[in-house]
């Protein structure tokens, strides 16, 4: 498989490896030695996968507060989303900074977000599926946001505030300057 890192520290692109023949691919979408030798230091005990229905739906940006915090292994399994994950760990030498990339089913290609982030996606096209691996189980209780479009966080979605599909829950989130510190930079990543 092929790892890259990203501008944050700890924030990983990975492409699994696949294998072709004249039925299609195989592909391993995660094994938990290899990726943890490749930085993926999160146990993982959730799976979850959203269906979006419109072009340019925007989900996020999302987290869940300690001791809930969930580091995420995010990928596309039909369409293509720009993926993106902001720092919102305090004294963090990148926080409020992101990492906005483009996952589609195609490229398989997977985003590694870990715990101390928020994360969101606007899709790229209808129908789009997105699966994402979480280490730590949902908790509406600790459920956390930030505004998609704060400005602070100066980030480039593909669609403006006219055309982007968003939850009524998601409309009303706070911007970054308005939250307390919730996480706390420990000079690594905290999954
Ligand atoms: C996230 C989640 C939601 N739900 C329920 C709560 C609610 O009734 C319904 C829809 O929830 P939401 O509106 O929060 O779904 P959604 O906006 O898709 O939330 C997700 O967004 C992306 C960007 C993330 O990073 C995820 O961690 C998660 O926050 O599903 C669960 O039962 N388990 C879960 O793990």
């Amino acid at each position: 498989m092929q790892v890259e890192t990203t501008p944050i520290a700890g924030v990983l692109l990975i492409t699994p490896r696949r294998f072709f023949d004249d039925r299609g691919y195989f592909v391993e979408l995660y094994q938990e030695e290899r990726y943890r030798a490749a930085g993926v230091d999160a146990r993982f005990m959730q799976d979850n996968r959203s269906l979006s229905r419109p072009v340019y739906t925007v989900r996020g940006l999302h987290f869940q507060r300690p001791p809930f915090a969930q580091a995420k292994l995010v990928q596309v399994l039909r369409g293509s989303i720009v993926d993106v994950a902001v720092d919102i760990r305090h004294g963090s030498p990148t926080f409020g900074r992101h990492v906005a990339v483009t996952l589609s089913a195609e490229a398989g290609n997977q985003l590694y977000v870990p715990a101390g982030f928020a994360h969101g996606f606007c899709t790229l096209e209808p129908d789009t599926e997105v699966h994402y691996k979480v280490s730590a189980p949902y908790s509406r209780e600790h459920d956390g946001g930030i505004h998609w479009a704060d400005p602070a966080l100066g980030i480039d979605w593909p669609a403006g505030p006219d055309r982007a599909v968003v939850s009524d829950k998601d409309r009303v989130l706070p911007r970054l300057a308005d939250l307390g510190p919730l996480f706390h930079y420990e000079g690594g990543t905290d999954a």
